[in-house]
């Protein structure tokens, strides 16, 4: 059980971490709001999306289902290119009813457009809304000219209200169509609110039962979770038993036994028992929010691949205005004006770079949501793309490849002033200022002996080499080998990890522990270096111990390694021209976590770990390492794949849209080049969609 309980404190040790990163976004964070989730799509996904100016003003699906009838009514009024359908009727008079219900409809349904041009040309950043502001705006103006100059002239000019209204309708439905596929290709936000139930139930003084909505719940409070149920916040369990599944919080795929005196997290799912629990944090603090936030963080920072979507989509911008005015220019000159503004029209509406802007952010809220339910949490996005390209795998062994479940082997006496058990009882009172692992299974070591640790005054850490402290008015320091820098007279046994107690500056004491591979190590060597990265073990115990373990494995090594030493190498490797990741979990992987060009803290790691990462595992488990490379991959496929996709399509589609096969007989009308710049958009999302992990093959 204490080896449970130690993996959930370091749960708690991420989150805690999170908290720190996140600038605690009210949008998101807002618990009350989440679990209402009454907000209207297109503003969750907005949320999720972050970044992009429109989409601002209203939902296009309220937009659409009340400007249909209206544009239903100007289509039958007017005459499309000028043709009568059979189901059209006109009267006299009839055009400036159009024209009336087409202001209507220009103002109310254009209205998310437009205002969408009007941020983005505040951010300097014109974009789609302006290209279909553009659109919509040319097809109005000129038909209310044409009207007009219809009576003035006595004349018939053409006009294009049918056109004008197709198009806003289409592009409303387009975006509303749009906007629910980019919700569905995964919005993690929404997928982790929806595991934490809307209501607890409270067990009051009289223990009676009483069901409260989660937000009102406070710290302190007892609950009920009953059978099958999920825990509503984080807690501890007071009473009963049970098996709970963590899966989609904390990727750790089977239940866990949980009993008396274990922490449970909030959105776990309740197994067969009914648990009591005693609430450790709500809202904000719970485990959850702080998974949300850091995920929120992450799509926060447009990443690289990001930022090269706008910059193209930006451009896009330009050339369909500059194409655009050729068109009209040229229509003008072979043609007659109506033609002109009909291929300028559809020129600016197939262009909008609606696929472009969401290529990137499509794939990344996918494979967000994907990782986090795998328990794959990525801080910077850019440790995606930057993982495909890595050369070198620099690896942390204790905790990392190995369990860092010590086993004490050998406890050695240099001199009779102390008997074992004393010496047992320093040991774990030292240990009990320290995070190593070595330090907790020391003091189970203890516990199992019956020996009461002794109390210490004050205790350091000494980063790689041990700690240090004061207890009966003696200095102690429990340390490597190496930090000893003397030779012991003992024999270690193989393979072993060694510490030595020292008393003022003498050592009396050694301990020897041992400590295993984890059963998935080895597929993961070997799926790296199939991937062609070449793993190095850096590890901060002794050679022995690191050859021992290196030979299994079959990686190559360096051993005695201190914080400094990691630093360097991963410095050196970075110098040759190297894309070097490294993963560790350790107090002493912290400067090369942050200094390497992907930082990877396994799950049991250490608060400082966490903090330096770009990547954090939420279960120690090497499989995972495997995982998150098969997902960078496959997202940066993705991202690529999109990103050709939705800057080619432009590539065929404005100059087609533009006329330029008119001779041959293919012309666009705005309408059609609406749906296309939909269709552009939903083959986007539905790619992005198609990203799936393969099933993780689990060792028991
Ligand atoms: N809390 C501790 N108790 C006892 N010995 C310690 C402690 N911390 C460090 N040491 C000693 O210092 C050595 C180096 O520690 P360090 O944390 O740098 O590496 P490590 O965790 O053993 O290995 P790795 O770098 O692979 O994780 C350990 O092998 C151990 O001998
Ligand atoms: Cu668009
Ligand atoms: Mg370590």
């Amino acid at each position: 059980m204490g080896n449970k309980h130690s993996n959930h404190s370091s749960h708690k040790h991420t989150a805690d971490n999170k908290m720190k990163h996140s600038k605690m976004d009210h949008s998101t964070m807002d618990h009350s709001k989440m679990d209402h989730s009454e907000m209207d799509h297109s503003e969750m996904d907005h949320g999720a999306m972050g970044g992009h100016a429109h989409h601002h003003h209203g939902s296009f699906k309220e937009i659409f289902l009340k400007s249909l009838p209206l544009g239903i009514i100007i289509m039958l009024l007017s005459p499309m290119f000028g043709v009568q359908l059979p189901f059209q009727f006109t009267f006299q008079y009839s055009d400036i009813l159009v024209a009336l219900l087409s202001t209507i409809l220009y103002i109310y349904g254009g209205k998310p457009f437009y205002m969408g041009a009007v941020d983005e040309f505040k951010e300097k950043n014109p974009g789609m809304m302006a290209l279909v502001t553009l659109g919509i705006s040319v097809s109005y103006f000129y038909s209310v000219y044409a009207v007009i100059a219809g009576y003035v002239t006595g004349e018939h000019v053409m006009d294009f209200f049918f056109e004008f209204s197709s198009l806003v309708l289409i592009m409303l439905l387009g975006h509303w169509i749009e906007m629910k596929a980019v919700g569905e290709a995964g919005d993690a936000q929404k997928a982790l609110a929806e595991l934490v139930p809307k209501d607890a139930h409270v067990v009051l003084e009289d223990d009676s039962i009483e069901t409260r909505p989660v937000a009102d719940l406070q710290v302190g409070d007892l609950i009920r979770v009953q059978a099958g149920e999920n825990v509503p916040a984080d807690g501890t369990i007071q009473r009963g038993e049970s098996r709970v599944n963590e899966a989609l919080v904390t990727g750790e795929s089977k239940p866990i036994e949980k009993n008396p005196g274990d922490e449970v997290i909030g959105g776990s799912t309740n197994g067969a028992g009914v648990l009591y629990v005693e609430i450790k944090q709500t809202g904000d603090k719970s485990f959850i929010s702080q998974v949300q936030a850091l995920i929120s963080q992450a799509q926060s920072q447009p990443s690289r691949a990001e930022n090269l979507a706008h910059k193209v989509a930006a451009w896009l911008f330009y050339i369909a205005v500059i194409v655009a005015l050729i068109a009209l220019v040229l229509w003008m000159v072979i043609a007659d004006v109506p033609t002109a503004v009909i291929f300028t029209v559809t020129t600016l509406v197939i262009a909008c770079p609606h696929a472009l802007g969401l290529a990137i952010p499509l794939v990344t809220a996918r494979s967000t949501s994907l990782g986090a339910s795998r328990g794959l949490l990525v801080k910077d996005r850019d440790a995606l793309e930057l993982t495909t390209k890595a050369d070198v795998m620099v690896l942390d062994k204790t905790g990392t490849l190995t369990t860092g479940e010590f086993k004490v082997s050998d406890v050695e006496l240099f001199n009779d002033k102390y008997t074992k058990d004393e010496i047992v009882a320093l040991l774990a009172g030292i240990e009990g200022g320290s995070s190593h692992p070595i330090a907790q299974s020391i003091i189970s070591y203890a516990e199992q002996q019956g020996i009461r640790p002794v109390s210490f005054d004050s205790i350091d850490v000494i980063s790689g080499a041990g700690v240090e402290g004061q207890a009966n008015g003696h200095r102690y320091q429990l340390i490597s080998q190496k930090a000893y820098g003397r030779n012991l007279d003992m024999d270690i046994p193989k393979g072993a990890t060694l510490s030595v107690l020292v008393e003022n500056d003498e050592a009396i004491g050694a301990v020897a522990l041992g400590d295993e591979l984890k059963p998935t190590s080895k597929d993961l060597i070997q799926a790296l270096k199939k991937n062609k990265i070449q793993p190095i073990m850096a590890t901060g115990d002794n050679e022995k111990a690191a050859q021992g373990a290196a030979e299994i494995l079959g990686i190559d090594y360096l051993a005695s390694q201190s914080p400094q030493d990691k630093y360097e190498l991963v410095e050196k490797l970075k110098a040759e021209g190297k894309k070097v990741i490294m993963v560790g979990d350790g107090v002493n992987d912290a400067p090369s976590l942050a200094l390497a060009d992907v930082g990877i803290a396994v799950g049991a790691g250490t608060q400082v770990a966490l903090d330096s990462a770009d990547v954090i595992l939420t279960q120690s488990d090497p499989g995972d390492i495997e995982s998150f490379i098969e997902l960078a991959q496959k997202t940066t496929r993705k991202m690529k794949e999109n990103l050709v996709w939705g800057a080619g399509y432009n590539f065929f589609a404005i100059p087609i849209a533009a006329g330029i096969l008119a001779p041959i007989g293919i012309t666009l009308s705005p309408a059609i080049g609406a749906v296309l710049m939909s269709v552009s958009t939903v083959v986007v999302a539905i790619n992005a969609m198609f990203l799936r992990l393969d099933p993780k093959s689990s060792v028991d």
